[in-house]
C-alpha cells in the first residue's frame, strides 16, 4: 500500500517503555521489579466470589450493564459516598472501564479537545502523555522538585510543586490537570494543602482536574491520603479515577472506574459506549464483592485496605535497607509500591559496569536499567520515562524498584548483594 496507512494522531507515540522492558525482561528470564504487579494473588474473598460469578448460571457469562455492572456500581457509589463526603450517584456518577487506563483514555478523549493544554505534574505515569497527544491536546509540563535547602533527599515528601512555577502553567487554554496521589513512580502523597492549593487554581481558572488514585489504600507511616474531589469546589470539577487491579491486587482482571459529577461522567461515557462499551461482567461481580466485604469491615483489622499496606511497609523498608546497603540511594515512598533509587553515585569500586554515559538516543538510566537486566538479570524501570521529552536529562540518574512482591525481591537482594560483593 503507497499511501500513508497511520493516522496522524499516533505519530511520536509507538514507543512504549513497558513493550520494550517487559520484552526484555522475559528475554533475559529477568527477575522483574520492573512493572507494577503483585507476585501473589488477590485475597481469598475475591477470588472465591470470582469463581461464585462464574458458576451462578449463564448472565454471569453474557454482556451486562454497559456503564457498569449494577451490583458493582451501587457499592462503589455506597462505598465511596462515604469517603468524599456526598451521595454519589452509582447509575450517573460512575463509569466502569477495562483498568484504570480505560478510565484515563475515555477522559482524556471526551474531555481534551485540538489546542486544549493539560498540565501534567511530573513525574507522570507514562500514559497521560500519549493520551493527551491522541485527544488533539498540548501537554504541558510542571516538575516535582526536591525541596530547597532540605538536606539529603530521603522521602518523596521531600518533593514538591513550586505553588509559583504551577500557577505560572495556568493559560486560558489550560483545560485539565493530572495529578496521580500517591504517585507513580515517586510515590509521593499529596498534603491537603499541597491538593488545596491545586484545587484554588482550578476554581480561578474554571479547570478540570484528573485525579489518579489507583494506589490510594496503600500509604505508609500514618501517611493520609486525600480525595481532591473531597474539596470544597472540586467534586463538579474533579475526575477520580480508580482500579480494582490495585486495590485487590488483581491487574489481571482490569477492572477500572472513573467517578464524578454526572455533567463531567456523561461524556465518558459517550467515548466508553463508542468504543469498548462492556466490561466483563464476572470480573465485575467479584469486585462489587470485595468492595461489599471491604464496606463492612472498613476501618478494622479484617479489612483488606487495612492489612495491604502493613504487608508492604515491611517490604519496601527491607528493599530501602538492601538498596542502602549496596551503595543506592533510595527516596522512601509515602505511599504506591515503587521506590526510586538515585544511581548517580554508585561506586565503580563496587558495581563493576561499563561506562554507559548518556548517547543523545538513550538518557544514562535506560542504558544502565538494559545493562542491568542484561549482564545482571534484574529487571528495574528507567524513571526518566516518567518525565517529558524537555525534562527528561535533568532527571535520568533514578531507576524504579517495584516492591510488591514476595519471592522476587529476595532473588532480587541477592543479585543486589552480589552485585555490590564485586561478583
Ligand atoms: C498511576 C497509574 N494509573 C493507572 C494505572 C493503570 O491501572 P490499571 O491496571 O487498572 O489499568 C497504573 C498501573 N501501572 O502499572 C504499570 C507500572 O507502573 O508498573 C498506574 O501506575
Amino acid at each position: 500500500m503507497s499511501r500513508k496507512l497511520h493516522a496522524r494522531r499516533i505519530e511520536g507515540i509507538d514507543k512504549n517503555i513497558w513493550v520494550e522492558l517487559t520484552q526484555l525482561a522475559a528475554d533475559y528470564k529477568a527477575v522483574n521489579l520492573g512493572q507494577g504487579f503483585p507476585d501473589f494473588s488477590p485475597p481469598s474473598f475475591v477470588q472465591e466470589a470470582f469463581c461464585k460469578a462464574l458458576n451462578e448460571g449463564f448472565s454471569m457469562h453474557q454482556y451486562t450493564r454497559a456503564f457498569g455492572h449494577p451490583n458493582l456500581v451501587k457499592i462503589l457509589a455506597k462505598f465511596f459516598s462515604r469517603i468524599v463526603g456526598r451521595e454519589i450517584d452509582p447509575m450517573e456518577d460512575i463509569l466502569v472501564s477495562v483498568g484504570a487506563y480505560q478510565a484515563l483514555f475515555c477522559t482524556f478523549q471526551a474531555l481534551i479537545d485540538e489546542g486544549d493544554e493539560v498540565i501534567i505534574v511530573e513525574p507522570f505515569f507514562d500514559c497521560y502523555q500519549p493520551m493527551v497527544m491522541m485527544a488533539g491536546g498540548t501537554a504541558i509540563y510542571v516538575p516535582l522538585k526536591p525541596r530547597e535547602g532540605c538536606g539529603p533527599v530521603l522521602s518523596s515528601a521531600d518533593w514538591v510543586l513550586s505553588p509559583e512555577e504551577l500557577a505560572s502553567k495556568f493559560s486560558p487554554r489550560t483545560k485539565a490537570i493530572v495529578i496521580n496521589t500517591p504517585n507513580n513512580p515517586l510515590g509521593k502523597v499529596y498534603k491537603r494543602k499541597e491538593l488545596q492549593m491545586i484545587a484554588e487554581l482550578c476554581i480561578k481558572h474554571d479547570v478540570i482536574c484528573i485525579s489518579d488514585e489507583v494506589y490510594e489504600w496503600l500509604t505508609y507511616d500514618g501517611t493520609k491520603h486525600v480525595k481532591i474531589a473531597s474539596l470544597p469546589g472540586m467534586w463538579e470539577r474533579t475526575v477520580t479515577i480508580g482500579s480494582a487491579g490495585k486495590t485487590f491486587s488483581a491487574t489481571g482482571w482490569k477492572v477500572g472506574w472513573a467517578m464524578g459529577s454526572e455533567h463531567i461522567l456523561k461524556h465518558l461515557k459517550t467515548v466508553h459506549q463508542n468504543s469498548v462499551y462492556h466490561c466483563a461482567t464476572a470480573a465485575q461481580e467479584a469486585v462489587a464483592v470485595g468492595f461489599q466485604r471491604e464496606y463492612d469491615v472498613f476501618g478494622t483489622e479484617e479489612s483488606y485496605f487495612h492489612q495491604l499496606p502493613i504487608h508492604l511497609h515491611e517490604k519496601r523498608l527491607r528493599l530501602a535497607d538492601c538498596l542502602k546497603s549496596v551503595g543506592l540511594k533510595p527516596i522512601l515512598p509515602q505511599g504506591g509500591y515503587f521506590m526510586i533509587a538515585d544511581i548517580s553515585n554508585l561506586s565503580k569500586k563496587h558495581f563493576k559496569f561499563p561506562d554507559i554515559s548518556s548517547t543523545k538516543d538513550e538518557p544514562y538510566d535506560y542504558r544502565f536499567v538494559k545493562w542491568l537486566i542484561k549482564e545482571k538479570g534484574l529487571a528495574t524501570i528507567p524513571v526518566s520515562a516518567f518525565y517529558s521529552p524537555e525534562h527528561r536529562n535533568e532527571f535520568q540518574k533514578y531507576i524504579r524498584f517495584c516492591f510488591v512482591k514476595d519471592s522476587t525481591l529476595q532473588a532480587a537482594e541477592d543479585i543486589l548483594r552480589q552485585w555490590s560483593d564485586g561478583k
